[in-house]
């Protein structure tokens, strides 16, 4: 059949009639009522509180208020945080397109790795992490007029690391209007410096969420005032179950074909844990929707989650096919500030996967725990944005009020390690001092202070150490790994390392089906590496990259490439979208190290060298066989398992270090590699040498 495009005439009509559409949103928002009054607010107010329902409209409508009354004057800049990357993307082109302008121009983002701003940018979203690290070269954020910091509720490491920063500079832009002079942290002589003589007017802070406390908010910002906006924009029914479920990803399933026979149109949003809860529901769902008659209406799944291409994510926000209901299997990234058109129904089953830490051990691990009133409030007002919406929680009214309110701050379930690395690189000192809005328990800073003077970024008086602790707060990653890039640059193997880095960045690089598991077995057998999971991960990568070498010297062009390593991936059973986020971010980190001015060198087949480079970067996280088949960790004492997705699983190799510790039944370590005992004492003396 031809396909027609429409003429130039029409096409306006189309644009103008989107525009119209677009103008009559913005107008019939909650917060449009309060513009001036808002604007106001923030002109009499330093710091500001503000609290509306889910899409009244806070943060895509605030700034572009802000702007409108004159808060960007002096070419200064409206900055709006997030705490996650999928929110800061999606939420700007928005607020581009409702300015009827390109993303880049007016309205930017800039997230670790995607900076889409320049120098006509006013209006710029990103994430809570890009922010701390931008204050590493401007301490006093002199670019910004106005930072809105957003969903502060989510009490991210970052959004409370952020608060205590943010506070200090407001305090110090206020000092150096007075003296034209200032000292943002207590020793760091850099800070000082760019501090001095720069004039700057005071630093607007807006703290903004639908579900926060603000009184305890106020607190912390000496009275700051809170102001609440009233209303929201469409409905949201909630139904619970009659009876418990004890199967929740049962029970999404059988939610999300009872919503598609019987509700009307519209699409749907569910929540889960993780990427393999989420690949398992998706395989479950597209063997179910095969028993329909073909005629039936169809069903297109779209997962998104944090290790996802930032590419593949967005297919979320696309409109499904003529015909098909959308159904998007979300983690929590999508449970904050996303608007993803469509969806009317959302399936809240009530958990979340979390950090835990135990600050006497210093270990942190993954659990998976209900999620928190203020989550579910969250959850269920992604429905009701475009029009009324519902929420089935999986879940007895009755367990709803059992929820905490909100969620404990991330800060008081993690380990601190990078936490205290960034804020010893903004010049911040006193670690203990200094004024969190809750403050982490002084054994775990404590412990974290241990850790990084163990790894070397800190010297023993506690101060970032030269070359090491600045190489490393740099690196956008966990101080352990950033150590781990040093050391290999030292042991000439800073490429495998790199790829290890890459692969243990993203979830699951193997997968299986119940049909073929023989099949998957044997295909994961080729890349087996009998001295454990980081060579295996060394082989898979390598085994991707010459599939792509071969067609490269075929002539092949890029779409073609990637075709091809499709492919390779379905016949070995490997995670094509984990595969390829592994070489973004192996992309990223390249980038860094080289800037860096780390050399790059490849041990080649000598995984002697690369294993005692391991043991030399992950001494802390070794571990012993006991005589009854266990293992204990060395630095915690603890009792583990190795996880049955490790190829040292069943094997009774003697001493290995690890990268994860998983709790559920049991303590679970993964990614693991054999290493020889005493290859401990002699490459991390600091740790394990005893006096003679
Ligand atoms: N990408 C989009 N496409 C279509 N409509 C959108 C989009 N983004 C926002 N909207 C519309 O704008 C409204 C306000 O969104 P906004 O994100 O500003 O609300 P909010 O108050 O910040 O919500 P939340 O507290 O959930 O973050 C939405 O309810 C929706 O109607």
């Amino acid at each position: 059949m031809p396909s027609f495009s429409a003429g130039a005439s029409s096409q306006k009509q189309q644009f103008a009639r989107g525009r119209q559409l677009i103008r009559q949103q913005r107008k019939s928002l909650p917060i449009a009522s309060v513009e001036k009054r808002l604007v106001e607010e923030v002109r009499n107010n330093d710091t500001l509180i503000i609290v509306g329902e889910t899409g009244s409209g806070k943060t895509t409508q605030l700034p572009q208020f802000l702007y409108d009354g004159g808060l960007c004057q002096d070419g200064k800049v409206i900055g709006i945080t997030q705490p996650r990357r999928v929110a800061a993307v999606t939420v700007a082109k928005r607020v581009a397109e409702e300015c009827n302008d390109h993303i880049g121009k007016k309205v930017g983002y800039s997230i670790r790795f995607d900076d889409s701003t320049s120098n006509a940018t006013r209006i710029k979203y990103m994430t809570d992490g890009l922010l701390l690290r931008e204050a590493l070269l401007d301490p006093l954020l002199s670019k910004y007029s106005v930072i809105v910091v957003d969903e502060a509720h989510e009490r991210t490491v970052h959004t409370d690391v952020l608060l205590g920063l943010l506070k200090k500079v407001q305090h110090s832009r206020a000092n150096t209007n007075k003296n034209g002079k200032t000292l943002l942290g207590h020793s760091q002589n850099v800070t000082i410096k760019e501090c001095q003589g720069i004039r700057c007017a005071p630093l607007k802070l807006i703290i903004m969420s639908a579900s926060l406390d603000a009184k305890c908010f106020s607190d912390y910002f000496g009275g700051a005032k809170a102001v609440h906006i009233q209303g929201r924009q469409y409905p949201v029914d909630i139904l619970y179950t009659y009876q418990p479920e004890s199967d929740y990803m049962d029970a999404t399933l059988v939610t999300i074909f009872q919503i598609h026979l019987e509700e009307g149109p519209g699409d749907i949003l569910a929540f889960l844990t993780g990427q393999e809860e989420i690949e398992s529901l998706e395989r479950l769902i597209h063997e179910r929707a095969r028993l329909f008659p073909p005629e039936s209406s169809k069903i297109c799944v779209t997962p998104i989650y944090s290790s996802l291409p930032s590419e593949q994510q967005m297919n979320a926000f696309k409109p499904a096919p003529a015909g098909t209901r959308k159904v998007v299997l979300a983690t929590n990234i999508a449970e904050t500030s996303v608007t993803i058109p469509g969806i009317k129904y959302v399936i809240d089953p009530g958990m979340v996967k979390a950090r835990a830490y135990n600050p006497v051990t210093g270990m942190e691990s993954l659990i998976i725990i209900p999620v928190s009133k203020a989550q579910a409030l969250q959850r269920s007002g992604r429905a009701g944005r475009e029009g009324p919406g519902k929420c089935f929680r999986l879940f007895q009214e009755s367990e709803f009020d059992k929820l905490v309110d909100s969620t404990v701050p991330e800060i008081k379930r993690c380990n601190l390690s990078n936490v205290v690395l960034q804020l010893k690189a903004l010049g911040i000192d006193d670690i203990i001092g200094f004024d969190f809005m809750e403050k982490p328990s002084r054994t775990a800073i404590l412990k974290s202070l241990e850790q990084l003077i163990l790894l070397g970024a800190l010297t023993d008086d506690y101060k970032l150490s030269d070359p090491v602790g600045h190489q490393m707060a740099r690196l956008p990653l966990d101080p352990m790994y950033s150590k781990s890039l040093i050391v290999s640059s030292k042991f000439k193997c800073l490429e495998e390392m790199l790829i290890v880095v890459s692969m243990l960045s993203v979830e699951s690089i193997f997968f299986s089906v119940r049909e073929k598991l023989e099949e998957a077995r044997a295909a994961r057998k080729r890349f087996e590496s009998s001295e454990g999971d980081h060579i295996t991960l060394v082989n898979v990568y390598r085994g991707a990259a010459e599939c792509l070498e071969k067609s490269r010297n075929a002539n092949a062009k890029e779409k073609t490439m990637e075709k091809a390593l499709n492919r390779w991936c379905r016949e070995n059973f490997i995670n094509y979208r984990s595969l390829r986020h592994a070489r973004d971010v192996h992309r990223q980190i390249q980038g860094h190290v080289q800037q860096m001015g780390l050399s790059m060198s490849s041990c080649g087949d000598d995984m002697v060298l690369f294993r005692r480079c391991l043991t030399s970067a992950f001494f802390l996280n070794a571990a012993m066989r006991q005589p009854d088949g266990s293992y204990r960790a060395l630095a915690t004492g603890q009792s583990v398992q190795i996880h049955p997705s490790s190829v040292l699983f069943r094997t009774k190799v003697d001493c290995v270090i690890f990268n994860e510790l998983v709790r559920t039944t049991q303590n679970y370590i993964k990614n693991l590699t054999r290493i020889d005992p005493l290859w401990l004492a002699e490459l991390a003396p600091q740790y394990y040498a005893t006096e003679e």
